[in-house]
């Protein structure tokens, strides 16, 4: 049996001509549960994050200069970086974060084990930004995803110190650079005999259009990568081009409402052609505003004021209560032997 299950399903579904994914964006083990309690069979873990004021700072200077930056450059941002975290869910979640390159290789790797763990059958598709170096980090990269059982992820050819696709002032790194990125992370998957399936993301839409897009997402899939990521598509048209265009390679939609792209469900996804959509901000939307209104009433009126239903034995049976009860009982445990809820006089 294949040890990175997720990865070989996913490629199985991949192969399938009808195969189709529909991967919600989870950032933390109780929304990764919550998905797959209701059906998901992929989930997204998305890296989204912002950057500290300085660092935004330098964005700002660096985007005066003319389109990509020279390898000099980059590394003198590199520099003045390196003490500096990078990543949109798990920045968010993990640092109190924006999505402006702040989650390192650790952070994601952490989270993406976690995740991919807590159902090892379902595929898991993670953010992996930039690769998080030169070919050395990006091959570490892909070992260490697919060693914690991540069945996809992707790589994209921004700056080191990159931020969310659907904000403006993206930079990027030559087509040289992105393509070196590319290589490693497959000669290393090859190194490995692993399945895991790697998706190549450009963000040359914004600032250098459509044609140099699918140049370099071309070049990507030469040096073989197994998908492809237009990131900002923005609008259907488009979105029908890029298929069409790239076919018959399998296309990822990055479905984030509200940014750049326009609003396209999951059934228009699969009828324009493409063979996944990921929805990042599928778990973080609704928990970011349950969160901000659930403290707001608190404050308001000095008690959290819960549904009934939500008592804490609900809250550990949506993150596997019963299943860790029952392990403990086959082993012959007996700590939970009159069960855990509370018997109401
Ligand atoms: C997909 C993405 O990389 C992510 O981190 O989830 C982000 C999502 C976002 O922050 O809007 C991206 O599209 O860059």
């Amino acid at each position: 049996m294949s040890l990175n299950m997720g990865a070989t399903k996913l490629r199985q579904t991949l192969e399938d001509p009808n195969g189709f994914v529909v991967a919600p964006g989870v950032y933390d083990g109780m929304s990764a549960r919550l998905a797959l309690a209701a059906g998901f069979d992929a989930l997204y873990m998305v890296s989204t994050i912002l950057q500290s004021p300085d660092q935004i700072l330098l964005l700002a200077v660096s985007c005066q200069r003319a389109s990509f930056q020279t390898v000099e450059d980059q590394r003198h941002n590199q520099t003045r970086m390196l003490n500096k975290k990078t990543g949109a869910g798990t920045a968010a979640s993990v640092h109190g974060q924006a999505d402006l390159g702040i989650c390192t290789l650790n952070d994601m790797r952490a989270n993406a084990e976690m995740l991919a763990n807590l159902s090892p059958s379902t595929p898991l598709i993670a953010d992996a930004d930039t690769g998080y170096g030169g070919p050395i980090m990006v091959s570490r990269t892909t070992e260490q995803y697919a060693r914690s059982g991540v069945a996809a992820f992707h790589i994209e050819d921004q700056i080191q110190t990159k931020r969310c696709g659907h904000l403006s002032g993206k930079l990027l790194v030559d087509t040289e650079t992105y393509i070196t990125r590319i290589r490693a992370a497959v000669q290393s998957r090859k190194r490995l005999g692993s399945d895991i399936v790697i998706i190549a993301r450009t963000d040359a839409l914004q600032g250098h259009g459509y044609e140099e897009s699918i140049s370099r997402l071309r070049a990507a899939k030469e040096a073989g990568a197994d998908m492809g990521f237009l990131e900002g598509i923005s609008s259907r048209d488009m979105a029908a081009r890029v298929v069409k265009d790239l076919a018959p390679w399998p296309l990822v939609l990055n479905m984030v409402e509200h940014g750049s792209t326009p609003s396209i469900s999951a059934d228009e996804a699969r009828g324009l052609g493409f063979r996944m959509i990921i929805f990042p901000f599928a778990t973080i939307g609704p928990a970011l505003v349950a969160m901000r209104e659930g403290l707001e009433k608190l404050k308001r009126d000095g008690l959290p004021g819960l549904g009934e239903e939500l008592t804490p034995q609900m809250l550990f049976r949506v993150c596997g209560l019963d299943e860790s009860v029952k392990l403990d009982e086959e082993a012959g445990g007996g700590s939970f032997q009159g069960g855990v809820d509370l018997r109401k006089s």
